[in-house]
């Protein structure tokens, strides 16, 4: 089972560290190699420029692929399935145009110049108003081309906005909002090992923003302690070695938000000795 995975850009280090978190650590993957190796023996990994991972995953190049929903789209690639939000590199692909021009609308571009590293996407963007301006390709250091004469408009990925307002731009509507995805070739999706990856995947998202806390309470205040838990599927209530039968140990996860309250509020109750740890994985 191979896995494409950006191999620079602003995806390819969030991607390696999900993977690392996995459990997925990679092994003689020494930077500008094409492939490498991970722990496990039937999980290798493919480096791939993010636009070109979608391409290499429906051709077998690899079976599995990470990269931006905004590639996957682009690609028009039929038979590949997602299998996860990664909900990292999220931004949004928009229409934009110079803040002081006349084009305000889409119906506006009907009959002018858009220029976009997403044809396809931009194409059926306007397709679907049934509009068809000329779609000019450019690979990067789209912003610029409105105000050298190359276009009228652009479509372009924002996220802070800062690009944009740098180059006195004004969104005129949303295309696409993106975030990063794993999906895999149709053909594989039900293989054992894909779900094996999906799973590592989703359980270090799913412990993102979670705590572990851990307690001792005094057995008749157990009731109490419980009642101010907002954790998951309630505590797991446990007796002590030596504890005398007094106290039980209870162990619980709750969202991060809630753990300066909840810590107060069991505390209160009557729970003593607590630890707060992070959690590397959660598997449901
Ligand atoms: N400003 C941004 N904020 C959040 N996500 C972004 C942003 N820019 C790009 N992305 C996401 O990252 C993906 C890859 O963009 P990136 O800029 O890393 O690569 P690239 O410039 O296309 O790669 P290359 O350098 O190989 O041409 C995009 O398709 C999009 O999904
Ligand atoms: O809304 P902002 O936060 O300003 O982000 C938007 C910018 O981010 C991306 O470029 P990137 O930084 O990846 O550079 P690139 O053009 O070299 O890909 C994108 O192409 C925009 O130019
Ligand atoms: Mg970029």
């Amino acid at each position: 089972m191979r896995i494409a995975v950006p191999n620079k850009g602003r995806l390819h280090e969030p991607t390696i560290d999900l993977l690392e978190r996995a459990g997925l650590h990679l092994e003689n993957g020494a930077d500008r190699q094409l492939y490498a190796d991970t722990v496990d023996p039937d999980v290798s990994v493919l480096f791939a420029r993010a636009a070109d991972i979608p391409e290499y995953v429906a051709d077998g190049a690899a079976d599995m692929g990470i990269t931006g929903y905004d590639q996957v789209q682009e690609a028009q690639v039929e038979d590949v399935a997602e299998l996860l939000d990664l909900e990292f590199g999220t931004c949004r692909l928009v229409l934009a145009a110079p803040e002081d021009d006349e084009i305000k609308t889409v119906e506006d571009l009907a009959d002018k110049t858009v220029a976009t590293e997403f044809p396809s996407i931009t194409r059926e963007f306007f397709a679907e108003r049934g509009l068809e301006p000329t779609v000019v390709e450019v690979s990067g250091a789209t912003e610029l081309t409105p105000h050298v004469e190359i276009s009228d408009a652009i479509v372009d990925i924002t996220s802070t906005g800062t690009t944009l307002k740098m180059n006195r731009l004004a969104v005129i509507e949303e295309v696409l909002s993106s975030s990063v995805r794993l999906f895999a070739r149709a053909d594989v999706c039900e293989e054992s090992k894909v779900e094996e990856v999906r799973t590592a995947l989703a359980s270090v998202k799913q412990a993102e923003g979670k705590r572990y806390l851990m307690m001792n309470v005094p057995e008749k205040r157990l009731d109490d302690v419980r009642d101010v838990i907002p954790g998951m599927g309630g505590p797991t209530v446990m007796d002590i070695a030596n504890g005398g039968g007094e106290k039980v140990a209870v162990h619980v996860v709750v969202d991060e938000g809630d753990v300066f309250e909840t810590i107060t509020d069991v505390k209160q109750a009557g729970a003593s000795d607590i630890l707060v740890t992070e959690i590397e994985r959660l598997v449901e």
